[in-house]
């Protein structure tokens, strides 16, 4: 049988772990978000982050520019609140219109209120070890697997897709469980070969049901980073969830598998954020 996990049912239950120790707090958690133009994914997801922040009791304060908004003019918000002292953690919605540098714009948030983990300093700490913030989406993958029993030290792990945000995060997360992770892209030659090995297959290469049976061995855990809304509308994965979920011993659903849970460790980031302003301003 199959295992279905519910990304949903566990992002819920951390939610509700987070409000009860938010509660405990003397001073409300704010976390700012800055959302610039009117992509249709970027609102939903700023939507379902807002609606997250007012359960778990986290003051959020979401801030809507145009899309004619400069790169000089964003930073300028950037600069507020970074200064602000009532304000804990700041993410700033990817994609970002094309005129403007994502990069310098991730640089300009201070690292201490990077809640998404995107800064350079926080990229480093992870790959060196040390205390920082971890990037959501990789963080929910572990936090699946861990409270979905699913052992990962010594697991052979095929990551698919070696984005800053996803495929590198992810791999040297799953390097520090002590896994053995292999890292494959666009010009990995037999690609269907080597994801065969995978004792658990992370998929985030961004291609709609692009990944079928041929991919995963018999019993493998497959997680499905990606999210698509074809034509009709319907949300999809980067895997073929119904040719997969045949074969594979665990697989994660689209929606509610990664995406509740990359929204559960941004509030958990949150928490973490507004510990450590507090801890810096005694
Ligand atoms: N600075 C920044 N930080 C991010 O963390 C960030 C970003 N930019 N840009 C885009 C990606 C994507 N992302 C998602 C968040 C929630 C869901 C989510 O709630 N998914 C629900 C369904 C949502 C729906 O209805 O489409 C689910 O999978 O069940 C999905 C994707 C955060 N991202
Ligand atoms: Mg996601």
């Amino acid at each position: 049988m199959t295992v279905l996990i519910n990304g949903k049912a566990i992002a819920a239950t951390i939610k509700e772990e987070l409000k009860a120790q938010l509660s405990a707090r003397p001073r409300v958690a704010t976390l700012a978000v800055i959302l610039v133009g009117n992509d249709p994914a970027s609102s939903i997801y700023v939507n379902n982050k807002h609606r997250a922040c007012e359960y778990v009791g986290i003051r959020s304060l979401v801030m809507t520019l145009p899309d004619s908004t400069s790169q000089a003019e964003l930073l300028k918000h950037i600069e507020t609140l970074n200064q602000r002292d009532d304000v804990d953690g700041i993410l700033v919605q990817l994609p970002l219109p094309a005129a403007i540098d994502s990069q310098a714009v991730i640089q300009a948030i201070s690292p201490d209120k990077d809640v998404d983990g995107f800064h350079p300093q926080n990229v480093g700490a992870l790959s060196m070890n040390h205390t920082g913030f971890l990037p959501c989406t990789p963080a929910g993958i572990i936090e699946l697997l861990k409270r979905s029993h699913i052992e990962i030290a010594g697991k052979e792990c095929v990551v698919l897709g070696r984005s800053n945000i996803v495929g590198k995060p992810v791999a040297q997360l799953l390097l520090r469980e002590n896994a053995t992770v292999t890292i494959c892209h666009s010009q990995t030659k037999n690609l269907p070969h080597i994801c065969q090995r995978a004792d658990i297959l992370i998929v985030a290469i961004g291609k709609p049901r692009a990944i079928d049976s041929r991919y995963v061995k018999p019993g493998a855990v497959v997680i499905d980073v990606g999210i698509h809304r074809d034509s009709a509308g319907l949300i999809c994965g980067d895997v073929d969830f119904n040719a997969v979920q045949a074969i594979a011993g665990a697989i994660t659903p689209v929606p509610g598998g990664v995406g509740p849970m990359t929204i559960a460790m941004l509030m958990q980031n949150c928490l973490i954020a507004a510990d450590r302003h507090a801890l810096r301003a005694s």
